[in-house]
């Protein structure tokens, strides 16, 4: 089993933050400190750390420090990782256009060989995205599920991605697209696959741990493919070819894809609180750690942010408890240490962009 946690962290130019080798807990770590005093920005950190990604920005200039009175240099993430009884570092250098990678000693020229290492998962403001906003995100979570289920995800999307391009472009200057369905077919179809088999292990493992944050309730969830059900991808495209050659653009397919989740029967996005949507949130995340571990023998760090907005004292009781039987590396961000009654194994104060410990 592979016992993934960060052992230290050392921040430079990232947003406000500045740390040196600060020494973390493989349990729960908290995180306290006033308003932008830099919480937040050490979860971000960690999460750009594993995926190369912001949880709330897609602009990676915004990341690096700014300052009034000199240019901008370059944003520095460097933890210290325990894995399968190894320990070494994993750093990441963001400049202005470029990143560079590095495993222990060694330079790391691909970001897909890079973001396999570290399973992060994230529970933030924007984590309601997921039920409230378009399919691109659901789209986003599946298939970041799936990138770590399933060894053959990256080309089998990377080759999607390509023939929908080239389907595309044939289609907007009136060429005829039959060079390119074949793959589009095969590796659309794949991709389905691996989007349906990484949804069925969700349904079994979801409704159980909702259960565990907010008995009475129920949740379900469909996966739509993008084309009309029933028919196989190649139906779907051949019934489909007359309207693609009209709008100049495919329309039907895996990029069209949606999953819906309902609470109770009903979609989620029209019937539930928002208080219900961040535990729904906070399950899916769980629901993602156990499936990993299961299936992968991956255990993931776990970040919250702002941990007390929206949950009640009932529900953050609940996922605390379910937290400490999971046995994962967990990182909570607050404001007030009073705040969350919990026996924490580390607390950290950020103030300002700085780091300390509390005793
Ligand atoms: N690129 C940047 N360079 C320097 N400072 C930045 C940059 N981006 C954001 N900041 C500042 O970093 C600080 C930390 O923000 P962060 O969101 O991490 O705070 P927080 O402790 O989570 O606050 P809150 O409790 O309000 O959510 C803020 O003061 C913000 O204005």
């Amino acid at each position: 089993m592979d016992l993934t946690h960060l052992t230290s962290l050392s921040i430079t130019q990232f947003r406000n933050l500045t740390m040196t080798d600060c020494p973390l807990s493989a349990g729960f770590n908290l995180l306290v400190g006033d308003n932008g005093a830099g919480k937040t920005s050490v979860l971000e950190a960690i999460y750009y750390l594993s995926t190369l990604k912001s949880f709330r920005t897609q602009t990676h200039n915004d990341l690096i420090a700014r300052y009034p009175d000199r240019d901008r240099g370059c944003a520095v993430v460097r933890a210290g990782v325990h894995q399968d009884d190894h320990d070494f570092f994993m750093a990441l250098e963001r400049c202005k256009d470029q990143f560079r990678l590095r495993l222990g000693r060694e330079e790391v020229p691909r970001a897909s060989l890079f973001v396999a290492h570290l399973p992060v998962l994230a529970l933030h403001a924007q984590s309601d995205d997921l039920v409230l906003a378009g399919p691109e995100f659901r789209r986003k979570f599946i298939d970041r599920m799936a990138f770590y289920l399933f060894a053959d995800f990256v080309p089998a999307y990377a080759q999607f991605a390509r023939m929908l391009k080239q389907r595309n472009a044939a289609l907007r200057t009136g060429q005829s697209t039959e060079i390119w369905d074949p793959l589009f077919i095969q590796y659309g179809e794949r991709l389905n696959e691996q989007r349906v088999a990484a949804l069925d292990l969700l349904k079994t493992v979801l409704p159980q741990v909702f259960e565990a944050l907010a008995p009475q309730l129920s949740v379900d969830m469909q996966f739509h493919p993008g084309h009309k059900s029933g028919l196989d991808l190649s139906e779907a495209l051949a019934r489909n070819r007359e309207r693609d050659r009209e709008m100049g653009q495919t329309l039907i397919g895996p990029q069209r894809a949606d999953i819906l989740f309902t609470l109770n029967d009903y979609a989620f996005k029209s019937f539930a609180s928002r208080g219900q949507i961040k535990v729904f949130t906070a399950a899916l995340t769980l629901a993602t750690a156990h499936i990993w571990q299961a299936q992968r023998g991956k255990r993931a760090v776990l970040l919250f942010d702002d941990f007390m907005s929206e949950f009640d004292a009932h529900h953050s009781s609940a996922l605390l408890h379910y937290l400490s039987n999971m046995g994962h590396q967990v990182f909570i961000s607050a404001v007030d240490r009073q705040q969350i009654d919990f026996p924490f194994d580390a607390v950290f104060r950020l103030d300002a962009g700085q780091i300390s410990a509390v005793v």
